[in-house]
């Protein structure tokens, strides 16, 4: 089943319409669970009750690549929260430990804790974290370019076992909330990248999920898809109340959607509070919301991620 879910998670995204379907089955390796020490609990982000706290963890890929080095995080149940950095800070492998995946590129949680719903979730494989409720988007959009819109969106139900009314009526919810998708009746590699994107997501909603992991979905389109892949976003969380994790390099899209923002470089979080108040900081601003550009400095250098306390 993980290979399955590898493989609208993995594959897809350069498949010619027409080829012949590809479907790799991953043979994923025995759980490595690390009986992770008790560690705090990190401080909350904001009023509400967090739904998935990360405490503390360290990430390796193939047993030497050390790229998570003590990160934490706090997501309110109900909100969005975004985390920001620069190419290769670890955004994409904190939503991988998360969520599983991980474990389909040969990496692992070696220290710290995830918790989703008070549960401890480090290293379970990704079919258990599906069913508990976290969906990942993967960067990329990875949709399955050789089946229809609708095949696409019942990939997204394969772990439910709430019978085919149930999952018929979710897909005609998902399609009001994408009417495009509803006209797009051929192959889902004809559709835009800004369809694909909506795909997507409306795959990640066929699985009900109650938190969304979304890989930067405004990658690769134009600023008005943007602006209406993020208008949906912020429609979902308040209408059906899904909580989601964004990782974005749109810091002004994502920081206007979002309640909390992390920024991330070189595999620890350096800097982080509420989205509106990342959004007037100073450095921020320079780094991120326009100024700086290629020459822009590290946030390491700063007195205040000197300053910045761990959580431990
Ligand atoms: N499967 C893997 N095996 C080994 N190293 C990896 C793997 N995936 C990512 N890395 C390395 O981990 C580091 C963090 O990569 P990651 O993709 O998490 O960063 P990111 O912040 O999401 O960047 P980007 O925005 O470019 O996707 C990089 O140095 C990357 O080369």
């Amino acid at each position: 089943m993980a290979g399955l879910l590898s493989l609208f998670l993995s594959v897809g995204r350069r498949a010619p319409p027409f080829s012949s379907p590809r479907i790799p089955w991953f043979v994923v390796g025995a759980a490595m669970l690390e009986s992770a020490a008790a560690l705090s609990v990190p401080p909350p982000a904001s009023s509400a009750e967090p739904i998935l706290t990360v405490n503390n963890i360290e990430v390796i890929y193939d047993d030497v690549i050390l790229v998570l080095r003590g990160v934490s995080l706090s997501v309110p149940q109900g909100e969005i929260v975004t985390l920001l950095g620069p190419n290769g800070a670890g955004k994409s492998t904190t939503l991988k430990a998360i969520s599983g995946l991980l474990r389909t590129e040969n990496g692992r949680v070696t220290r710290g804790e995830i918790t989703f719903m008070g549960e401890s979730i480090a290293n379970a494989d990704p079919e258990t974290i599906v069913r508990k409720g976290i969906f990942q988007v993967m960067e990329g959009r990875r949709i399955v370019e050789d089946m229809t819109v609708i095949e696409n969106l019942r990939l997204g139900a394969f772990t439910r076992r709430d019978g085919a009314k149930a999952i018929k009526s979710d897909l005609d919810m998902v399609l009001d909330y994408f009417p495009r998708l509803r006209e797009r009746t051929g192959l889902a590699g004809y559709l835009s990248g800004g369809e694909q994107q909506m795909l997507a997501i409306g795959r990640a909603m066929m699985a009900r999920p109650k938190l969304i992991l979304l890989d930067e979905p405004s990658m690769g389109l134009s600023p008005l898809l943007v602006k209406e892949v993020f208008s949906i976003i912020r429609t979902l969380n308040r209408e059906l109340g899904i909580t989601l994790l964004l990782v974005e390099q749109n810091a002004k899209m994502a920081l206007g959607a979002a309640s909390t923002g992390y920024i991330m470089e070189s595999g620890k979080v350096v800097l982080d509070g509420p989205a509106a108040s990342l959004m007037d900081n100073e450095d921020v601003k320079e780094f991120y919301l326009g100024g700086g550009g290629e020459h822009r400095k590290s946030f390491k250098n700063l007195k205040s991620f000197k300053r910045r306390k761990r959580w431990l």
